[in-house]
C-alpha cells in the first residue's frame, strides 16, 4: 500500500501548544481551531494571544499561505486527514479523582465532535498530555459514533516544549516522540506523521513507540524535571542552615556527566501549567493501580515544591522582624517564569496570597502579564471577591514605581531586566532597613549588600 500523505492537517485548541506547534510546520495546510473567539480574533491579529519569543515572526510570515486560524471547528475537521487535539487537560476540581486526577471533558468532547463531523477516515493525534490508556478512550468514542467506512487511527504524540523557549524547541527538538498501535495500521498512520515532522526534524530524533509508552513517557518526564527542581529545593533548605551554597552545590553535582547541570537552579519554586497537574496526574495514575508507595513517591515532589514556597514566604515574615502588617512589599515578577506572560501555577501568586493574608501591601510588577490577569489570579478567576483586598494591591507600570518606599523587595521571577537595574536608585527611595529577597538566585548579592540593602537569596547561608 502507498504510504498515507498528509495534505491538511487541523489543530483543536489554539492555545499555548496549539498555536507554537502549528505554526513551525511548513509547506501543508494547518487549520488551528478553537470554541473561544476571542482567542481566535487575537490570533489573527497583530497582538497574538500569546507572548513566546520569536511567535510574532513565525506567525505572520505563514498565517494566510499555510496556516489558518478559525472558530469553525467542524470545517477544519472535514477537511483534514490529519487532526492534532491540542485542548486543555487541567487536573479535575470534582468528583471522583478531584485534585488529582485529569479532567478530560475538553478531550472527550473534541474527540466526539471528530466523529460527528468526519465524512472521511482521519488519523487522530493526542497532542495534549493525558493519562495512560487515554487512547483506548478515545478509540471507543471514535468507534462508536463514526459514519460507516470511516476509519480513525490513533496516535500519541506528546509535546514537550516550554514556555519561553517554545519555537527554539520546536524547530530544534531534543526528540519527537510518537506512540502508535504496533498493528500495520497503526505503523502506517505513525509513518504519516513521521513523514509531516521529517520536514524539518532530522529522522534520529523523532522516536517511534508504543501508544502506551508514549503517553506514559510524558507524564514520567515531566515528573523527573519536577523532581530534580525538588530535589535542589530541598538541598537550599540544608544551604541555608549551614552556610552552604546551593549555586556551589549544584554546579558542583551538575558537572557529574550522568547528571547534567541543566534544570538545577534553586528556586522559590516551580511554577506553570504542567509540572504539578502532571505529577498529580501520575499519583492518581499509580493509586488507581494500587501502588501507593509508588503514588507517595511522586506526592512528595509536589509537598516539597508547596514547602518552599511557603519557606520563603515565612522568611520574608521573619526577616521584617515578625510581622509585615501594613508594610509595603515589591512583588518583582508575576509570571511563573521569564519569557512568557503565563501565570499558571505561578509562585508569585502563591506569595502575594500569603502576604496579604498578613495584611502586608503590595506592589506588582511584570513587563509581559497584563493588570487584568494579575486581578484574575488574586481573586482566583472570580471566586476570592476583590473589594477587601483592593486597598492593598498596587499594580505598578514600572520597577522604580513598584520598589518606591517599599520595606522589602521580592523577586519572584528571573526576568533578565532585573540583573541589571539601578540599585542604587532603588536603594535611594526605600525606607531602612531595605531588604531584597532573591527567590530566583538571580541578583548581585555581593554589589547589593555594599549599596545597603539587607538580602536573602534562596540557598545561601549568612554565615561565611
Ligand atoms: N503549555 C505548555 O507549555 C504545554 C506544553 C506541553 C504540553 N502541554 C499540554 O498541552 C495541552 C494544551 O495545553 P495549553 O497550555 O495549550 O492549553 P490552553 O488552555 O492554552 O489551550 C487549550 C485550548 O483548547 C480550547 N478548547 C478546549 N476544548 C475545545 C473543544 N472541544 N473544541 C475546540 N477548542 C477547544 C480552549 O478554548 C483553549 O483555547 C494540555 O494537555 C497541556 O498539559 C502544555
Ligand atoms: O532549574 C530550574 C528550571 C525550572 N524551574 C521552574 O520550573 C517551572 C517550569 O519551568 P519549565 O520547565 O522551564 O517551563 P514549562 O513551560 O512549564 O515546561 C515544562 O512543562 C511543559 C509542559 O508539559 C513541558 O513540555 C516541558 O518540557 C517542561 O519543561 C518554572 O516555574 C521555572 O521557573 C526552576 O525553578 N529551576
Amino acid at each position: 500500500m502507498a504510504p498515507i500523505q498528509v495534505k491538511k492537517i487541523c489543530c483543536i485548541g489554539a492555545g499555548y501548544v496549539g498555536g507554537p506547534t502549528c505554526a513551525v510546520i511548513p509547506h501543508i495546510q494547518v487549520t488551528i481551531v478553537d470554541l473561544n473567539q476571542q482567542r481566535i480574533d487575537a490570533w489573527n491579529s497583530d497582538e497574538l494571544p500569546i507572548y513566546e519569543p520569536g511567535l510574532d515572526e513565525v506567525v505572520k510570515a505563514a498565517r494566510g499561505k499555510n496556516l489558518f486560524f478559525s472558530t469553525d471547528v467542524d470545517k477544519g475537521i472535514e477537511e483534514a486527514d490529519l487532526i492534532f487535539v491540542s485542548v486543555n487537560t487541567p487536573t479535575k476540581k470534582s468528583g471522583i479523582g478531584a485534585g488529582f486526577a485529569a479532567d478530560l471533558k475538553f478531550l472527550q468532547l473534541a474527540t466526539r465532535r471528530i466523529a460527528e463531523v468526519a465524512k472521511s477516515s482521519k488519523i487522530v493525534v493526542e497532542k495534549s498530555t493525558v493519562p495512560c490508556r487515554t487512547a483506548d478512550a478515545m478509540r471507543t468514542i471514535l468507534e462508536a459514533n463514526s459514519k460507516p467506512g470511516c476509519h480513525f487511527d490513533i496516535l500519541s504524540n506528546p509535546e514537550f516544549l516550554a514556555e519561553g523557549t517554545a519555537i527554539e524547541d520546536l524547530f530544534a527538538p531534543d526528540r519527537v516522540l510518537i506512540g502508535s498501535l504496533q498493528t500495520q495500521q497503526g505503523k502506517d498512520a505513525c509513518e504519516a506523521l513521521t513523514q509531516v515532522y521529517a520536514n524539518w526534524v532530522p529522522r534520529d530524533r523523532i522516536l517511534t513507540v508504543g501508544l502506551w509508552s508514549s503517553e506514559l513517557s510524558k507524564l514520567a518526564a515531566n515528573a523527573m524535571l519536577a523532581q530534580r527542581i525538588s530535589s535542589v529545593n530541598a538541598l537550599s533548605a540544608i544551604c541555608e542552615a549551614t552556610g552552604a551554597n546551593i549555586d556551589e552545590v549544584a554546579y558542583a553535582v551538575g558537572k557529574d556527566t550522568r547528571m547534567g547541570s541543566k534544570f538545577l537552579k534553586a528556586s522559590v519554586g516551580f511554577g506553570g501549567s504542567c509540572f504539578q497537574k502532571d505529577i498529580l496526574n501520575l499519583v492518581y495514575l499509580s493509586e488507581s493501580l494500587h501502588l501507593p508507595e509508588v503514588a507517595k513517591y511522586w506526592r512528595a515532589v509536589v509537598e516539597m515544591n508547596e514547602y518552599q514556597k511557603s519557606r520563603f514566604a515565612n522568611k520574608v515574615v521573619d526577616t521584617l522582624f515578625n510581622t509585615i502588617t501594613g508594610k509595603k512589599i515589591a512583588i518583582l515578577g508575576w509570571a511563573f517564569k521569564k519569557d512568557t506572560g503565563d501565570t499558571r501555577e505561578s509562585p508569585a501568586i502563591t506569595l502575594a496570597n500569603h502576604f496579604l493574608t498578613e495584611k502586608a501591601r503590595i506592589n506588582i510588577y511584570d513587563p509581559q502579564v497584563s493588570k487584568d490577569q494579575i486581578w484574575l489570579d488574586l481573586t482566583d478567576y472570580g471566586d476570592i471577591p476583590a473589594e477587601p483586598i483592593k486597598p492593598h494591591v498596587t499594580i505598578s507600570q514600572t520597577v522604580e514605581e513598584a520598589c518606591h518606599n517599599a520595606e522589602a523587595i521580592v523577586v519572584c521571577t528571573e526576568w533578565d531586566e532585573f540583573k541589571t537595574l539601578d540599585w542604587q536608585k532603588i536603594y535611594d527611595d526605600c525606607p531602612r532597613p531595605a531588604f531584597v529577597f532573591d527567590g530566583r538566585l538571580i541578583l548581585d548579592r555581593k554589589a547589593l549588600t555594599e549599596i545597603g540593602f539587607k538580602v536573602t537569596s534562596i540557598g545561601t547561608g549568612d554565615r561565611l
